[in-house]
């Protein structure tokens, strides 16, 4: 594989939309896979974004270069404005003109497939609305259901009489951070190994991007692991190379950069994390939280469309938690993708989170936009978030 510099996040984008325009009728599903990279946006400066907004209907538009370009009702801005409509990235004829985190992206979407269509004077071929102002609210759960990075069918996994996970039914969209929030071992680590393929299941089955582990091959399910990144508890750096030979490992193992093209992207990831002078410093001679930067810049060498995050939090103090969920948030930003982060930590997963699903009892209990799943009223998930010792879950349940 040969990484293209000019090949950034935004020309890869750039790249899906114009096929998108050329072709309305597979619009959603490349529409959709573009959201692994930004998405969506309003267009121009804010000046202009705000005579843009005194259009009505939206429209989108194909410039020069077939840039698609969206153009938000003030009603939809007032939404941007208050985090219901907020979007990864917004794009200006190739250029990032804002950014934040994605929240009711499929809201989002509902309106892009009502422009879309329109923009090809047909009805969307799955029904959806074509008048994107009357799209509103679309349920999560009929939203995309074969678009969803991860899927998990009826998982079930048991040790021996132990039944961890008892037919998980999980759904994560791309373009977002996921949070995977349950107590101590409920199954989290082991739905994640079930995910990247290294654990299999008894029954039930795991989709990537739609396709599902079951049916690769063994070299298959090894050139999937190349689109997710993991970053583990520990970090679980090579303990005989320093922090460069470690992050610059998969881009050695996986592509054909020369030297200086690798210091190049191991340099930036370094000093997006903060190590950008601790290249030589060994892994016993960071900290906690310095080896779970460094082993963030090594999963994320790769580029990966798909980022799974084991535990970020655990042996970290509440500030370097926070922190840590900052840098999170961060990274995603600038470089899309799907991030799924399992944790116990709840302050982590109120920080970060776009999306929730809860794990209780080997089963996905509630899922969700993260705003609704906090106001769940679930007598559960009210007891988890308070971190009560009254209520449904005790020591061992
Ligand atoms: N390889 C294994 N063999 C036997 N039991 C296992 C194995 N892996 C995990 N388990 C058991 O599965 C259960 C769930 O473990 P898991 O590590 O997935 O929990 P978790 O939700 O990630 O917990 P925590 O938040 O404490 O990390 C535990 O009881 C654990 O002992």
């Amino acid at each position: 594989m040969t990484l293209d510099p000019d090949r950034s996040p935004l020309a890869r984008l750039r790249e899906r939309l114009e096929r998108a325009v050329r072709h309305p009728s597979s619009a959603v599903s490349r529409l959709s896979y573009a959201r692994t990279s930004v998405a969506f946006g309003l267009v121009g400066e804010p000046s202009t974004v705000t005579a843009l907004l005194d259009r009505n209907p939206p429209e989108i538009v194909a410039d020069a270069s077939a840039e698609v370009r969206i153009d938000l009702t003030r009603e939809q801005l007032a939404r941007f404005e208050v985090g219901e409509l907020a979007m990864p990235q917004a794009v200006v004829t190739g250029a990032v003109a804002a950014h934040g985190p994605v929240r009711k992206y499929l809201e989002v979407d509902a309106i892009l497939r009502g422009l879309l269509a329109a923009c090809d004077g047909r009805e969307p071929q799955d029904g959806h609305r074509s008048d994107p102002a009357a799209a509103g609210s679309i349920p999560f759960a009929e939203a995309d259901a074969d678009l969803m990075a991860i899927r998990t069918t009826g998982l079930r996994k048991a040790f021996g009489r132990n039944e961890i996970l008892a037919g998980v039914d999980l759904a994560i969209p791309e373009g977002v951070i996921s949070v995977i929030l349950g107590p101590s071992g409920t199954g989290k680590s082991v739905m994640l190994q079930h995910i990247i393929g290294l654990m299999s299941p008894d029954a039930g089955d795991v989709l990537i991007r739609g396709r599902p582990l079951s049916r690769m091959s063994r070299s298959e399910v090894l050139a999937l692991r190349r689109e997710i990144g993991v970053m583990f508890q520990d970090g679980a750096l090579f303990s005989a190379m320093n922090v460069y030979d470690n992050v610059a490992f998969p881009l050695r193992q996986h592509t054909d950069l020369n030297d200086r093209e690798v210091r190049e992207v191991v340099m930036d990831h370094l000093d997006a994390v903060g190590l950008a002078t601790a290249t030589h410093r060994m892994p016993n001679e960071l900290s906690g939280g310095m080896r779970k930067r460094a082993g963030l810049a090594r999963a994320l060498a790769l580029n990966p469309g798909i980022l799974l995050c084991d535990e970020p939090d655990s042996g970290l103090d509440p500030v370097r938690t926070a922190l840590l969920g900052d840098l999170l948030v961060e990274q995603h930003s600038q470089y899309g993708g799907t991030m799924v982060v399992v944790t116990h930590n709840v302050a982590l997963a109120k920080r970060i989170a776009d999306h929730m699903s809860v794990l209780w009892r080997g089963r996905v209990l509630e899922a969700g936009m993260a705003s609704d799943v906090l106001a769940s009223d679930s007598a559960f998930i009210q007891q988890f978030l308070a971190g009560g010792s009254v209520g449904p879950l005790g020591m061992d349940a």
